[in-house]
């Protein structure tokens, strides 16, 4: 993984010694860091962003239900957390094991491994939502 530049960590306090709506918002501004890191630097989850456009105007030219459109969010929502903890899992073994090590190996492996089971998830709900719309378009059975 291509590490981020190295810079000194800025004070801690820096945001937190405000009152507590000040540390509420810079929450939501460090949050914002990651989740722009995260679109930067990860191919996987521009991959995701497309699909997820995809997704979403396919169901809007197929009218497909507000429950099929809430599982449709959910499962999309679902690889992107996936994808984000998989980043920040690798990051880590990459702070604390640069050098090749087995457990790293293992880590980083069952991390990847959790991303793909969501992605199959994924794959199995745009399945069931899309295919019975997409069936009945295409053999007009309705
Ligand atoms: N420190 C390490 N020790 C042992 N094996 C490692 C180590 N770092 C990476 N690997 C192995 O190389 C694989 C790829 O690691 P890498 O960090 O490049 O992740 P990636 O899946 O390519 O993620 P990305 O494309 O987001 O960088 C891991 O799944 C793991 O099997």
């Amino acid at each position: 993984m291509k590490q981020p530049e190295q810079a000194p960590r800025p004070p801690l306090h820096k945001h937190t010694s405000r009152n507590e709506l000040s540390k509420f918002i810079a929450g939501f501004g460090f949050a914002f860091q990651g989740l722009w890191y995260a679109i930067r630097t990860q191919r996987n989850i521009r991959v995701h962003l497309t699909m997820a456009v995809l997704a979403i105007l396919l169901g809007v030219l197929l009218h497909i239900s507000a429950i099929e459109f809430a599982l449709v969010f959910i499962a999309i929502s679902g690889v992107f957390i996936a994808e984000m903890i998989n980043t920040a899992i690798e990051l880590c073994i990459d702070l604390a094991s640069p050098n090749y090590h087995p457990l790293a190996k293992i880590a980083k492996d069952v991390a990847a491994g959790a991303v793909l089971v969501n992605a199959i998830l994924s794959i199995i709900i745009a399945l069931f939502i899309y295919g019975p719309h997409l069936w009945s378009l295409l053999f007009h059975t309705r």
